[in-house]
């Protein structure tokens, strides 16, 4: 089943998600591929595959990922955030992690997650549901 999935990563982990990426290639090319901007170049480069491109994360890229997630655009993020260096737009990047909780969007914030959510038919086949928030 097609899906749209986006794929972020802080500098010092992009090689990390590169390397994943790489290794999920045959998998990822099904499906349209969204990233910040940054780390939506060097996946386009390394994959040779065509990625849709949002602004940098620090200029607002994690925001326009969270408004596809509220407008229910997006099946799953892969986003390696860095734990142990600090981003100017910390409260974007938890506003996004915030999100992918309300909408129940499968998220993986490290290769042993995203292993499984790319490899799982759950996701694969949309055997999921996608939460409607309760207030
Ligand atoms: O900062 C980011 C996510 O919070 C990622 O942005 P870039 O892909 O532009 O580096």
């Amino acid at each position: 089943m097609h899906k749209t999935i986006a794929l972020v990563a802080h500098d010092h982990k992009k090689p990390e998600l590169i390397r994943w990426a790489l290794e999920h290639k045959s998998e990822l090319e099904k499906h349209t591929l969204v990233a910040t901007g940054t780390t939506g170049g060097l996946l386009q480069e390394a994959l040779n595959l065509p990625v849709k491109r949002f602004k940098s994360g620090p200029l607002g890229g994690d925001q326009q990922i969270g408004a596809l997630i509220a407008e229910g655009q997006l099946d799953s993020l892969i986003f390696f955030w860095d734990p142990l260096n600090p981003a100017p737009h910390d409260p974007d990047v938890k506003a996004l992690l915030r999100l992918c909780s309300v909408w129940n969007l499968p998220v993986a914030c490290n290769t042993s997650t995203a292993d499984m959510i790319i490899t799982s038919p759950l996701f694969i086949e949309g055997l999921y549901e996608r939460a409607m928030p309760e207030f």
